[in-house]
């Protein structure tokens, strides 16, 4: 936390739109058990439904899928007590902001908690915050309260670099699975030659590629950085065409360097 943030501050009362999906019920649930005030809300979306949920609350979190996230904000903003903050958890921040600051014009956040629903409760569960129109640094505070209670770590960033990272960190970490295992597929003259270093790596790839391959390609979809992301990558890959691999290497390595990339 800089020098020039808030504190967090707890919300009194969440309205948790989604409160059905995988994250949506997670968070309701994790809420609730460290003693936030939360109403969720899930389809069907009906007025006296949203009515409820959104009475006095001074957050109102969107946890549901971009393709249907404008749709919903339409339907949750005018039962909205003027002053609540408008977040949501896209994992993508670009789209979605625009959409809530057109339509909300009071305080809009955008946050992405940088991990699935069911998460290792020992690992670090860092959440972006991205300041929308109209939010203060009361309102930053009041979304960073609630992912704190929670137990999360908070980070602030803007919506451009959040979506030109997750563009290289989500996007191309699928996409190069995707193309490596869309190449060797239907070989079956490889099936004898497998060794252990590609079974790990098909084992470390079966979760994106089968059960959330449909998440990740609207990920991709979604994200205005994933081409540019996929130029990049293409220059590596013409670097290993031309021999050279000693160059990839030593540029490789950074991820494994004391105090770099972090890596174990
Ligand atoms: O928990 C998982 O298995 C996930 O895929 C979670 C995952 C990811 O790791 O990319 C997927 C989408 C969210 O934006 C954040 C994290």
């Amino acid at each position: 936390m800089s020098a020039a943030q808030t504190r967090p501050r707890t919300p009194a009362k969440t309205a948790l739109i989604g409160a059905g999906g995988r994250m949506g019920a997670m968070l309701c649930a994790r809420a609730a058990a460290v003693g936030l005030t939360v109403a969720g809300a899930d389809q069907p979306l009906a007025p006296e439904t949203l009515a409820a949920a959104c009475a006095d609350a001074d957050l109102a979190l969107i946890c549901v899928p971009a393709a249907v996230f404008e749709e919903v904000v339409r339907l949750v903003e005018p039962h909205l007590p003027p002053t609540a903050v408008l977040a949501d958890i896209t994992s993508v921040k670009e789209r979605p902001l625009r959409q809530m600051e057109k339509l909300w014009p009071g305080p809009v956040v955008g946050t992405h908690p940088l991990f699935g629903p069911r998460p290792d409760p020992e690992a670090d569960q860092p959440v972006a915050v991205v300041p929308g129109h109209n939010a203060t640094e009361g309102h930053l505070a009041m979304a960073e309260g609630f992912f704190s209670a929670l137990g999360c770590r908070t980070f602030r960033t803007t919506a451009e670099k959040h979506d030109q990272a997750m563009a290289r960190i989500q996007n191309m970490n699928f996409i190069t699975n995707l193309a490596y295992f869309a190449l060797l597929a239907g070989q079956e003259d490889l099936l004898p030659f497998l060794t252990p270093s590609f079974r790990r790596r098909q084992n470390a790839a079966r979760k994106m590629l089968t059960e959330d391959a449909r998440l990740f390609s609207g990920l991709f979809e979604a994200n205005p950085h994933s081409h540019e992301a996929v130029r990049q990558y293409r220059q590596m890959l013409n670097l290993a065409a031309a021999g050279d691999i000693d160059l990839l290497c030593r540029r490789a390595q950074w991820w494994w360097e004391d105090g770099a990339g972090g890596g174990s």
